[in-house]
């Protein structure tokens, strides 16, 4: 049986079918050149993963690799029906909300002696010692907490059953090649099985499996097993923060159902067709911001301190979401409740 589209391929097909998202040329011209003065800085190059990031480890080591694996097997559906009413996280005096609630879960553990990033501990971890770990100190707790117990429990088992419980051996595994260990992960573990359907097709988006192989190359500063030949062939990842920073940068537009909808809130099931648009446009939309901005470094004669690909666009653009999060209040995203993102 055919497998289904890649990412790239997926959004490209989405793009050119799509009824109530779209890319808007000019927008994406636009933020081309917003990051073009970015691109010799220290956000748009592979470093900006640890020194912008203090949660993320400074380690380049099997731990740090683990770590990163626990990480994203949980980087899903943070997002709460109240923005003011949120799960929050405190670690070493500071704050932490969405998908920085997690790592600050994960640190706060490792530093009370839970061993949560070792496949052996996870693997039978219990739901109570799993709400324990993620516990928030608003009485709102983290989404899915059910899901995120049975996803550990699910995938440490795989992971010493296939990979003698540590994820650098899934990663030795693929011979450098950011596409063998996207794919060896999705085969292996369910939980990273990001697949659809559109006008037929069988669609994937793997946000999570591509994400994971993103931070592993990070994580290991692109060096050793980390050294990916392919790892630009990485697309950007399909989650709810990147549709609303392109639509609010201009590059992308909703038609005005579809806005209604969201600006009311409305839930998307996960595979409903605009759901799909959303993030298959957001995709496609980064693919040709990246492909402008490479053109304006090139005329320009620009230097960059390494190859400009979708991963550091996307980090990028994450993190200027998060940094912009009151001049997008008016920009909705889209609330989809599952496990893939
Ligand atoms: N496209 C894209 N989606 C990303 C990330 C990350 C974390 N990566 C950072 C960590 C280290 C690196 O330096 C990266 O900057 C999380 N997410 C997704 O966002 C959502 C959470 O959002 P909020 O509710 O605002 O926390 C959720 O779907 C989560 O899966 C990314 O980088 N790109």
């Amino acid at each position: 049986m055919d497998g289904p589209l890649p990412p790239r391929e997926s959004a490209k097909f989405i793009a050119e079918n799509s009824r109530d998202v779209f890319i808007d040329g000019g927008g994406v011209r636009r933020v081309a050149k917003l990051l073009l003065a970015k691109a010799s800085g220290p956000e748009l190059r592979l470093g900006g993963w640890k020194a912008l990031h203090e949660l993320n480890p400074r380690a380049a080591d099997e731990a740090a690799v683990n770590w990163v694996f626990v990480t994203d097997t949980l980087n899903f559906s943070f997002w709460s029906e109240h923005e003011e009413h949120k799960c929050l996280v405190g670690y070493r005096g500071k704050t932490y909300s969405g998908y920085w609630s997690l790592c600050a879960a994960v640190n706060r553990a490792l530093d009370e002696g839970i061993p949560i990033t070792s496949a052996s501990y996870y693997a039978t971890v219990t739901l109570d010692q799993v709400q324990h770990i993620f516990r928030s100190d608003t009485d709102v707790p983290m989404p899915l907490i059910e899901e995120r117990h049975r996803i550990l429990n699910e995938t440490g088992k795989i992971l010493l059953e296939k990979f003698e419980g540590s994820f650098l051996n899934c990663v030795r595994k693929s011979e450098k090649s950011a596409q063998k260990l996207m794919h060896l992960v999705v085969e292996s573990f369910p939980s990273y099985r990001d697949v659809t359907q559109y006008e037929g097709k069988k669609i994937s988006f793997y946000k999570r499996a591509q994400i994971l192989v993103a931070d592993t190359w990070s994580v290991l500063e692109g060096e050793g097993d980390g050294c990916f030949k392919d790892i630009s062939s990485i697309t950007m990842f399909a989650d709810y923060r990147l549709p609303q920073v392109l639509v609010h940068l201009g590059a992308l537009k909703y038609s005005k159902e579809l806005l209604e909808k969201l600006l009311k809130g409305e839930m998307l099931l996960y595979g409903n067709r605009q759901e799909v648009e959303i993030r298959g446009c957001s995709l496609w939309c980064v693919e040709l911001i990246r492909d402008c901005l490479l053109e304006l470094i090139e005329n320009k004669g620009e230097k960059t301190s390494g190859e400009i690909n979708s991963i550091l666009l996307d980090y990028y653009l994450w993190d200027y979401a998060r940094d912009h999060r009151e001049d997008m209040k008016g920009i909705p995203f889209h609330h989809t409740r599952c496990i893939y993102y």
